[in-house]
């Protein structure tokens, strides 16, 4: 009796695991084929491969890239790749399929012309989840980025980056605080001013309260927010091997920066008591975080205060935090290091730094107006030329969410379409693409503003620093006028700058990435 029991269990279980494997290669021959015709309908070619030893796992491929990562190389190990394998190519990473590109048409197809077949990927979300949260608006996909992205644009509105008394308040402080730095030790490094402006700065803009960081000195919230965000690379490096092996300096200053953020969830959660308790001056808007009809805040010189609009949008005090969170860091690490890189290079090449004292002396030492301040073309050129040298966001990835096509990478000369399915991870490398020697010339490594003069609508896909289609930067124009401001004061204060550090530029890769050693230098008065 016990035999017969047996048998019949066991004829079950065969059966049922033959009909899954049945069921598998079934669905394996109808994807191959369906697959085969996809791929000839639309003339896709053959990739080239970086010649993993390890197919399966890919753990060569991200061997290797950590060890470029942790000797500060990863950004021209990626472009010797591109040199070795051609502007597109294929490689297995971590078990997954990663394709890497540096090719405009491939960033124009994701960004734009085939946005909805790309979506953002596990490993970023993985990596920053923790500092920025669920509900923030550069980890999010679909309707809900779609929400998110509708409630930010009326805070990145022209009032706000043409604001210039708001940039000379706090720059004010910066130059305050530089030359006391300066006098003291006879050298100062730029770096960490400039991480705390663009804090002071983002956090007036975006919450209506300033955090001065430049007049309080508070040193930890720094070091707490720059851990945090090395500590997420650090993540998006290792990814599910850092939750083996653990970083208690990471998880300890992300809890301290979400602990000090959750006082500006209490002034916008008091807001919306506030404005439900008594009318407050406020229009519709598109929709808010629940879907439903939202109003558009405005504070007592007309400004859109992000915090004020989070607040009427949802009620959620972790969807708040996150979005808040996001937004200060997104404002602080990028600007600062834009400036940061720039003056780098203008502690090197006084020939630069005198030209901008030129270009800028018209004013006879006044403020500018906005006008005036995108007027000056070679301050704009110099931004340009080290957004173009040092991106600060050198590497990106997506991920494709359907089976589709890239425009370039395959067949012989890598100018064939390419078959991506879906759930492959596309890299892209943005230092890679602005360094081509075929798209930007021989001086293609060379720090030249004057390139820029010929340059029509800054080379569109080929220049990609603030990404570009629905999900570009929409804080594109508030860090391009935040910074050319605070160059400009800089440079009307200083009349020449000594670079202090005979270390070459090298990189320092966090949520974005900037010159390792900062901006050390030496300041004279004007
Ligand atoms: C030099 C300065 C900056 C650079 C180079 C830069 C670059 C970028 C890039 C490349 C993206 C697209 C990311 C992607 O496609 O995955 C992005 C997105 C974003 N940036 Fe910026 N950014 C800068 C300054 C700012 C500032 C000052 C703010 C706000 C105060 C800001 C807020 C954002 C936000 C909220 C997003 C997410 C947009 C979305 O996912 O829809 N950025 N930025």
């Amino acid at each position: 009796m016990a035999d017969y029991r047996l048998h019949t269990i066991f004829y079950i279980l065969t059966s049922l695991l033959s009909l899954a494997v049945l069921h598998w290669t079934v669905h394996k021959v109808l994807l191959s084929i369906s697959r085969s015709k996809f791929k000839k309908a639309n003339n896709c070619q053959p990739i080239p491969k970086y010649p993993n030893k390890d197919p399966i796992f890919g753990y060569d491929y991200w061997h290797a890239l950590n060890k470029a990562a942790e000797s500060r190389t990863l950004l021209s190990w990626l472009r010797e790749q591109y040199r070795l394998y051609g502007n597109t190519y294929y490689a297995r990473l971590q078990t997954a399929n990663v394709i890497s590109t540096c090719d405009p048409e491939n960033l124009k197809a994701m960004h734009s012309t085939k946005f909805k077949d790309f979506a953002i990927d596990s490993r970023r979300k993985f990596a920053f989840l923790p500092l920025l949260g669920a509900h923030s608006v550069l980890l999010a996909n679909g309707a809900a980025w779609e929400h998110k992205r509708a409630m930010l644009k009326p805070s990145f509105s022209r009032s706000q980056y043409t604001n210039l008394p708001l940039f000379e308040r706090h720059v004010g402080h910066l130059i305050e605080a530089v030359r006391v730095e300066n006098t003291k030790k006879g050298q100062v490094d730029l770096a960490e001013f400039f991480l705390c402006l663009t804090v002071d700065i983002t956090s007036e803009l975006m919450y209506g309260t300033s955090i001065e960081l430049l007049t309080n000195g508070n040193k930890d919230l720094v070091r707490d927010m720059t851990q945090s965000a090395e500590g997420g690379h650090a993540r998006w490096l290792l990814v599910f091997l850092a939750n083996i092996i653990g970083n208690s300096t990471f998880s300890k200053s992300v809890s301290k920066v979400r602990n000090f953020m959750k006082r500006f969830v209490d002034e916008a959660i008091s807001y919306r008591q506030h404005s439900e308790s008594r009318s407050i001056s406020a229009k519709p808007t598109a929709r808010n975080f629940e879907g439903q009809q939202g109003t558009e805040p405005l504070d007592v010189k007309g400004r859109v205060i992000y915090l004020q609009q989070l607040s009427l949008g949802t009620r959620d005090r972790k969807a708040i935090l996150d979005e808040l969170t996001t937004i200060l860091f997104a404002g602080r690490d990028t600007t600062a290091a834009l400036l940061t890189n720039l003056f780098f290079v203008l502690a090197h090449r006084s020939d630069i730094y005198d030209k901008l004292r030129a270009e800028i002396s018209v004013l006879d030492g006044e403020r500018p107006t906005f006008e005036q301040l995108k007027g000056f073309n070679y301050l704009q050129s110099c931004l340009n030329e080290a957004l173009r040298l040092y991106p600060v966001i050198p590497i990106n990835t997506r991920m494709a969410v359907v089976d589709t096509t890239l425009p370039v990478g395959g067949g012989p000369k890598g100018q064939s379409p390419i078959f991506v399915s879906a759930g492959t991870n596309i890299a892209f490398h943005v230092t890679a693409l602005h360094r081509r020697k075929d798209l930007w010339g021989e001086d293609a490594e060379d720090f030249l503003p004057e390139r820029w003069e010929k340059i029509q609508g800054q080379g569109a896909w080929m220049y990609q620093p603030f990404g570009g289609g629905p999900r570009n930067c929409p804080g594109q124009h508030l860090s391009l006028a935040e910074a050319a401001y605070t160059v400009l004061r800089i440079v009307q204060e200083f009349s020449m700058i000594t670079g202090r550090d005979s270390e070459p530029w090298t990189e320092l890769i966090a949520l974005t990435c900037t010159n390792a050693n900062g901006a050390k230098v030496t300041l004279t008065e004007a």
